[in-house]
């Protein structure tokens, strides 16, 4: 891709990092790095920061970047015998596209796959990552491409860190009725079933909420935020508490406080790709 090819869209560097930097007309504008196809900044027109990133985060080769929105493929967690999170969120990928669209900014990246990662997983696969931006609204799309002559499953995510001012006193709707899996490690079961319709967090949280169907709501003193997705069925809530942070290096003790992770995930039944076949998720975010 052309550094100059469409100034809504250029090619830069944040933190060092090389970077796809997108700016909408009406002044919206979000940060992808090609290291992980990772975004980690999300500015709405007029808005702020929606993003939580750590200032600890560890950047470049074989990283893990703790905040923006860490793209999992193709095993979630420690589900499975590949490297926590899989494969895809420690290494580079390439820009492939811009365009400037009935006013959105939109950038594509690529990532395919190489001798390291068929020596943990033995398939040929193409990601696109396609971030597009405009006014109040990010859409992310992570399509995935079966290139090989096997056919594969896979587990993904788009693990969004969003910036909160206190996770303790904000709500999430639209949950209700969901069946979950409670993670969390005081969890006294380890199954339940969302029965009101807002969730608060008392403390760490690490669920994988089933079959969520609808959109979901994010409240908070002087916000309402919404996050709908297509294709990822489950929706992971995470936020490691106090407990919990004081064991994460690259994040500040007390920055479990800024941020609650509201997950696209495809989690409980894999996506079964035959050869040649693709498949797509997307998270829609409303600030
Ligand atoms: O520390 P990481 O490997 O980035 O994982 C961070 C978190 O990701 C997900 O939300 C999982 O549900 C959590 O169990 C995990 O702790």
């Amino acid at each position: 891709m052309s550094e100059d090819l469409n100034p809504a869209v250029v090619l830069g560097s944040f933190l060092g990092q090389p970077a796809l930097r997108l700016r909408a007309p009406d002044g919206a504008s979000a940060t992808v790095l090609l290291h992980g196809g990772h975004v980690v900044s999300w500015i709405p027109a007029g808005g702020e920061e929606q993003l939580y990133l750590s200032p600890s985060a560890n950047y470049g080769a074989g990283a893990a970047i703790r905040g923006g929105v860490p793209v999992i493929f193709p095993q979630f967690n420690e589900r499975g015998p590949l490297p926590r999170h899989g494969l895809v969120r420690t290494r580079s990928w390439q820009a492939t596209e811009s365009v400037l669209r009935a006013g959105h900014a939109i950038g594509v990246l690529r990532f395919t796959d190489d001798i390291a990662t068929r020596v943990h997983w033995p398939y040929r696969f193409e990601l696109e990552l396609t971030v597009s931006l405009a006014g109040k609204e990010l859409d992310l799309e992570l399509a995935v491409t079966n290139t090989g002559d096997k056919p594969f499953s896979f587990q993904a995510a788009l693990h969004t860190y969003l910036r909160c001012i206190d996770p303790t006193k904000l709500q999430v709707e639209g949950l209700q009725g969901c069946d979950f899996e409670d993670n969390a490690p005081d969890a006294t079961h380890k199954t339940g079933q969302q029965w009101g319709d807002v969730l608060t967090l008392a403390g760490p949280i690490d669920r994988v909420y089933r079959q969520v169907n609808r959109a979901l709501t994010l409240r908070e003193i002087g916000r309402k935020a919404s996050i709908a997705m297509q294709g990822f069925d489950d929706v992971v809530i995470w936020n490691p508490g106090e407990s919990g942070a004081a064991k994460i290096a690259d994040l500040p003790d007390d920055d479990w406080q800024h941020f609650l992770c509201i997950e696209a995930a495809r989690i409980a039944e894999p996506v079964q790709l035959a050869p040649g076949e693709e498949w797509a998720g997307m998270q829609h975010l409303r600030a």
